[in-house]
């Protein structure tokens, strides 16, 4: 089977139409900023957070009309009234804005409110029966819909959410990395995993992703180191919430920012250069990328050499009916390859998820043979 083939499931993604974020006929550019706060509370806070927005980057106005709260009790949005109030938005920053959907009752209220953009949330994107509810709602418009990534780390699910909506004609989409829910995380409030988008972008060539780093953090203090690494990435833009009095929110208080933050945050981002722009680097690049093929030819060779000797380890083990796993024997194995690696400038994190994966796939092998064995014998 070769991979990225449809037979191996997990690379593979059936091409689809995108149209990109700057031809949705809205006004945005590169480098999108959404702001907003994440809930619609009254006319009065739309009016002062989209006043206080003024002068700033932001392109496409957030805000949470119908709010999937973990628990009931906690304030679940104003709803369909707090759409109007969106128009005020509009008006103050010359702005479209972009509202979250869960269901067909939420799509027929944002589109007769003339919402420009929908988006989908990591609970929902996680179920393909509200999915398919709501692209069978969508269905004969051509709205342009965000997708959050679903609040597992499940790509499948996330492409998934992209080949129902395009499958009902909706051409104009984007991701949106919110991160994932993780309970022993301690640091973000849902754990960044920076390889599902690049994956993403792979596999949907002509995909946006956003990064939402208010839901990744959970709070305000790392927004701005969060969102920067978002651009180091490549990600292609930024939703914020935002709060004219984010203490007094009545949503998610403690990661809202005040648009003054905001304009802080964004103009000391730091936007890379693209390299197609410098056919110079790509060039220059080139010389070091050379060598790094050779190093990984290298790499490749040597890992095969390693799999053939756990192999003949295999049939040591087959022929005297012996455990794959050696504890002890991992246990050494691991604490001196991490000990050279750390010694050769690599870090720890990096030598144990190398060692766990290589360790893996040499238990899996043997097993193979061990099986393999023990079906002969039946015969
Ligand atoms: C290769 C062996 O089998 C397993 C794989 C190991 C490895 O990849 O280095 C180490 C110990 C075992 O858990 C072995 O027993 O030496």
């Amino acid at each position: 089977m070769k991979p990225g083939s449809p037979e191996s499931g997990f690379f593979y993604a059936k091409k689809m139409e995108i149209v990109d974020i700057k031809d949705w006929g809205l006004g945005l550019s590169e480098h999108l900023l959404i702001a907003g706060p994440c809930s619609a509370e009254s006319p009065e806070q739309i009016e002062a957070i989209a006043k206080g927005l003024k002068g700033s980057r932001v392109e496409l106005f957030r805000a949470g009309v119908w709010k999937p709260r973990t628990r009931p009790g906690s304030f679940e949005g104003i709803g369909e009234d707090a759409l109007g109030w969106l128009e005020i938005a509009r008006e103050t920053l010359n702005v479209p804005v972009t509202v979250e959907v869960a269901n067909t009752e939420h799509v027929e209220q944002a589109l007769k409110a003339g919402v420009e953009v929908l988006w989908i949330g990591a609970r929902t994107t996680v179920n393909p029966f509200s999915v398919q509810e709501i692209c069978e709602a969508l269905r004969g418009t051509d709205i342009p819909v965000m997708v959050k990534n679903p609040i597992n780390p499940d790509l499948q699910l996330w492409l998934g959410a992209f080949e129902r909506l395009n499958k009902v004609g909706i051409k104009k989409l984007a991701g949106i990395h919110r991160g994932f829910s993780d309970p022993y995380e301690k640091r973000y409030r849902n754990k960044p995993e920076w390889s599902l988008p690049i994956h993403l972008k792979r596999l949907l060539p002509g995909i946006s992703v956003i990064c939402d780093p208010s839901h990744i953090c959970g709070t305000r203090e790392i927004i701005a180191s969060v969102s920067q690494r978002a651009i180091n990435f490549g990600l292609d833009g930024l939703m914020i919430e935002t709060h004219h009095d984010p203490d007094n929110a009545w949503s998610d208080a403690k990661q809202q920012i005040t648009p003054d933050t905001l304009k802080i945050i964004y103009e000391n981002l730091n936007f890379r250069e693209s390299i197609e722009a410098h056919p110079e680097a790509i060039s220059e690049l080139d010389k070091f990328r050379q060598k790094v093929d050779l190093v990984d030819t290298q790499i490749i060779e040597l890992m095969a050499d390693r799999f053939q000797v756990i192999k003949q380890i295999g049939e040591y083990k087959k022929g005297h009916n012996l455990a794959v796993f050696q504890p002890s024997r991992w246990q050494d194995v691991m604490e001196s390859r991490i000990q050279s690696g750390v010694n050769k400038g690599m870090t720890e994190k990096f030598m144990k998820s190398m060692l766990f994966a290589i360790h893996e796939e040499s238990v899996k092998i043997q097993e193979a043979q061990l099986k393999e064995a023990k079906t002969s014998n039946k015969v």
